[in-house]
């Protein structure tokens, strides 16, 4: 299929509310005033009108390792792969269960040849986008060593682990939240507690959800959209989420509308006129995301030749073009139906390429092996006659963390630093999907608070060719110095 068949219905029918919907919003400055306000980081504001766009600015010092953000997804997944490995909130992406299940059910699932995962560091960063057909998986956070020999375990005895028949010892000082099922009957997406559950329900799981209770039009496409996301790059769950996330909020706004004359919503005249109110209402979050075209803000890999460029970003477009048809035979909503045409698919997938971020968690089967291994000697010793053979069988893995992309609404606004002056940084008590900014030094206020994309510590042309990932040429100060 060429470039140029690639023609969506929807991207004609509703060309004017597309562009409406691509516009820079305004004002955006209530937005992220109102968004600092709700993170309770009094200490920030967003410029819109700085070097570079939009970026994030002190308000006040910050001394040195202090926290200057604690940022909440608005819209993340977990990576397929990694979910062999960790079993996590699908909401709030904490650890849940034990630390028995977790590693009874990582040997269970290793023993049916599904685990494919490397260490992680334990902090959260801009991801290297290197993959791209196949998905973000295992980006920039994680390396690999020479891998451990595993020592299996027979399955009765996993069993026996995963069903709570082995209880390790001191994994209660490592107790995890319980887990509680979705209510739509999927048995897929597990939660922390039952506000994840139904916070996750209202905001994208209704729809998402491949249960008898699920929303979608067509369950059976809706599969077939996951195992495609799956196969090929799983930044199309990510789109599915953010446009479900919208019809879910779109519908809820018109139903306050309709039952409240003096709705806060304001209205021009004529039905087509009030679907567009209120999409635009409830798209800003998205609006206010950096984006262009993924097919088009995607850097060329290093094994795809410049006079092939063309081919390779028509095959993406041709991708997110039959990833778009199996959605919206999914999900397809009449009322949002510029949501599906490929110009917006196009910039969603995009608005994660630029902006995603790295979804991290700790975990605790890493930190449960690492106290054990801390103890006293005598203790140690006793200790390690039960649970040496689970490590011996996890191997390596066993510091395997949670791994995923999010968009994280204000660290998004963050620009890029060689010498930056800000880090995201997992901190013991950081538990969940949530972003942490350090400082790694004062900030004063009027300062613009940076971090790095990327690795910053390597040279001058290593540097340029990582942020080609994000599609802009770095001017910061170390860079203007470095360059030739
Ligand atoms: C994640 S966004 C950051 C917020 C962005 N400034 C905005 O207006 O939404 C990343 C984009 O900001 C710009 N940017 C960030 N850091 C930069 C830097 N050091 N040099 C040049 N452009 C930068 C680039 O356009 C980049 O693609």
């Amino acid at each position: 299929m060429g470039d140029d068949v690639i023609t969506c219905s929807l991207d004609l029918e509703h060309s004017e509310t597309i562009s409406a919907l691509l516009k820079p919003p305004s004002p955006q400055q209530e937005y992220f005033s109102e968004l600092v306000k709700a993170r309770q980081c009094r200490g920030l504001e967003v410029k819109t009108d700085g070097e570079y766009g939009k970026g994030v600015y002190a308000n006040s010092d910050f001394s040195e390792g202090k926290l200057v953000l604690k940022d909440q997804i608005l819209v993340g997944a977990q990576h397929s792969s990694n979910k062999v490995d960790c079993l996590v909130c699908s909401y709030c992406f904490r650890f849940i269960g034990s630390i028995e299940l977790q590693i009874g059910r990582k040997l269970y699932l290793q023993n049916l040849g599904l685990s494919a995962s490397m260490k992680c560091e334990s902090s959260s960063s801009y991801e290297e986008n290197d993959s791209l057909m196949t998905g973000n998986d295992n980006g920039g956070s994680c390396s690999s060593s020479e891998p451990k020999e595993k020592v299996p375990l027979h399955e009765e005895v996993i069993e026996s682990l995963m069903n709570g028949g082995i209880v390790l010892p001191y994994a209660k000082q490592f107790s995890l939240p319980s887990s509680v099922q979705c209510s739509g009957g999927c048995g897929e997406a597990l939660y922390c507690s039952k506000f994840c559950a139904e916070a996750d329900w209202e905001s994208f799981h209704s729809i998402l959800c491949t249960g008898e209770r699920s929303k979608s039009s067509c369950r059976e496409a809706l599969l077939k959209f996951i195992e495609h996301a799956n196969d090929t790059n799983d930044i199309f769950i990510l789109a599915a989420k953010a446009i479900s996330f919208t019809i879910l909020r779109y519908k809820k706004l018109k139903e306050s509308h309709l039952n409240n004359r003096n709705s806060s919503v304001e209205l021009k005249n004529g039905t087509e006129s009030l679907t567009l109110t209120l999409l635009l209402e409830v798209w800003k979050p998205m609006s206010m995301g950096y984006k262009k075209r993924w097919w088009e803000c995607v850097a060329l890999p290093k094994d795809v030749d410049c006079c092939h460029e063309a081919s390779f970003r028509s095959q993406l477009k041709e991708l997110a073009f039959t990833s778009l048809q199996l959605l919206k035979k999914a999900i397809f909503d009449k009322e949002c139906a510029p949501l599906f045409s490929l110009e917006i698919y196009g910039h969603i997938i995009g608005m994660f390429e630029l902006n995603n971020l790295d979804l991290v968690v700790e975990s605790p089967v890493e930190n449960y092996f690492l106290y054990i291994d801390d103890l006293p000697y005598s203790e140690k010793e006793e200790a390690e006659k039960t649970t040496r053979p689970f490590l011996d069988a996890v191997g390596d893995e066993y510091s395997v963390c949670c791994e995923g992309s999010a968009f994280f609404p204000l660290q998004a606004c963050m620009n890029h630093s060689c010498v930056p002056n800000a880090k995201a940084f997992k901190r013991d008590e950081d538990r969940d999907g949530q972003a942490t900014i350090i400082a790694l030094r004062p900030i004063s206020k009027g300062d613009e608070v940076t971090i790095s994309y990327i690795k910053e510590d390597v040279s001058f042309e290593e540097r340029k060719a990582l942020l080609a990932d994000y599609g802009f040429k770095c001017i910061c100060p170390k860079c203007l110095l470095e360059q030739p």
